[in-house]
């Protein structure tokens, strides 16, 4: 199923939530929607599922306007964060239960039920009771439920943010399998960015009101169209800092041109301030001092194991380097911060906007 809106707003009575949001949906997609505490993201949710109406706007499913239809008229499943299990009843009558509302017979109810527990590996428990069970089981009997309905629309609503992180784990990869053995159109929230790159063939980035960027993940990785998707794409998040370029294709960080760091612009950028984006992958530590190299002071270093996050101070900037390795380098020492010479490195925003800066400059006038 695919579904539509069109410039669909919300305001509650003192809070303006979502403004002119579009977006179109693709049947059988994994979309998700990705966002801070507060961005709308539940509430978009809420107003696809018709469980909360919209102040402007439209919805289609399949090209059929359904913006004033109540949730059961939708013919779709919804899946929580609280797995929403009633205590009373065991594992097969809770999934039993979200056929309810379905003309089927009671034989077919009881192949559904079979089918769905099987499919999230709960067969073995479906006389248990809610209580019995561990987070992640409460979770796939909310899953088990959703998908015995086999409705062609599927939301889900931060469905893993109660468990644990290898439990997480195992559910991404369980949700993941479970969308492409079935096919049905799946849209998921998360304030988890993890989460958003690991599973979604899409990422819908939500703040302040409006969609930041829609994209598949590398799309939002790799050119994020603001400092906003910049930041909240990536961990640890990318380095944005101020810089200035001046006329000889040079340049130092911060807001004034500093002669005595300058460093040369790896490809032809116009002078001006600009603000400068680079992952911290990309701003490795040069063996030996380098021409292009920013000279910067260790404040932190955090040891992971199979990576290296060093914390360095350059010209009052602060800055975050990860090295796929361990790496031993003590607090205070000087350190040169390699410039990436590649284009694709260097992401350049507009100082007063933080819009990406795309043609004409950061491409070379491509
Ligand atoms: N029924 C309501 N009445 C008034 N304000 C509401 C209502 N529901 C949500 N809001 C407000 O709308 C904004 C967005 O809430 P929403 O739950 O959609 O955000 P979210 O992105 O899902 O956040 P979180 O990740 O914290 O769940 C918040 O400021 C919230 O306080």
């Amino acid at each position: 199923m695919s579904i539509r809106l069109t410039n669909v707003s919300k305001g509650f009575e003192h809070t303006q939530v979502l403004s002119d949001i579009s977006v179109t949906i693709a049947p059988g997609e994994f979309f998700v929607m990705v966002g801070p505490s507060g961005s709308g993201k539940s509430t978009l949710l809420r107003i696809i599922a018709g469980l909360t109406s919209v102040t402007a706007g439209q919805i289609y499913f399949d090209e059929r306007e359904v913006t004033a239809l109540p949730p059961k008229e939708r013919n779709l499943s919804m899946v929580f964060q609280n797995y929403a299990l009633l205590p009373f009843m065991n594992v097969a009558q809770n999934v039993r239960f979200g056929l309810d509302n379905q003309q089927l017979s009671a034989n077919e109810k009881n192949k559904r039920v079979d089918w769905a527990l099987d499919l999230v590996h709960l067969s073995g428990l479906r006389d248990r009771k809610p209580k019995a069970l561990s987070g992640g089981q409460q979770q796939r009997v909310s899953l088990a439920r959703a998908l015995a309905a086999k409705t062609p629309l599927v939301l889900m609503d931060e469905p893993l943010s109660n468990l644990d992180a290898q439990l997480r784990a195992e559910m991404r990869a369980e949700i993941i399998r479970l969308h492409r053995e079935i096919g049905m159109t799946l849209i998921y929230v998360t304030h988890d960015q993890v989460e958003a790159m690991t599973m979604g063939d899409r990422i819908l980035v939500l703040d302040a009101e409006q969609i930041q960027q829609l994209g598949t993940p590398l799309e939002l990785y790799n050119h994020p169209a603001n400092e906003f998707v910049a930041k909240f794409i990536g961990t640890p998040e990318m380095n944005i800092v101020p810089i200035t370029v001046n006329e000889h294709n040079q340049f130092s960080l911060g807001t004034e041109f500093a002669a005595q760091q300058a460093v040369p612009v790896p490809f032809a950028l116009p002078a001006g301030h600009y603000h400068l984006g680079i992952r911290p992958e990309q701003l490795v530590p040069l063996a030996a001092a380098g021409t292009a190299a920013l000279p910067a002071t260790v404040a932190d270093v955090q040891q992971l194991g199979n990576d290296t996050l060093i914390f360095s101070d350059c010209n009052g900037q602060q800055l975050v380097s990860r090295i796929p390795q361990q790496f031993e380098v003590a607090v205070g020492s000087r350190l040169q911060l390699a410039v990436p010479p590649q284009k694709g490195a260097w992401h350049l925003f507009d100082a007063q906007t933080g819009a990406a800066i795309k043609e004409g400059v950061a491409d070379g006038g491509r």
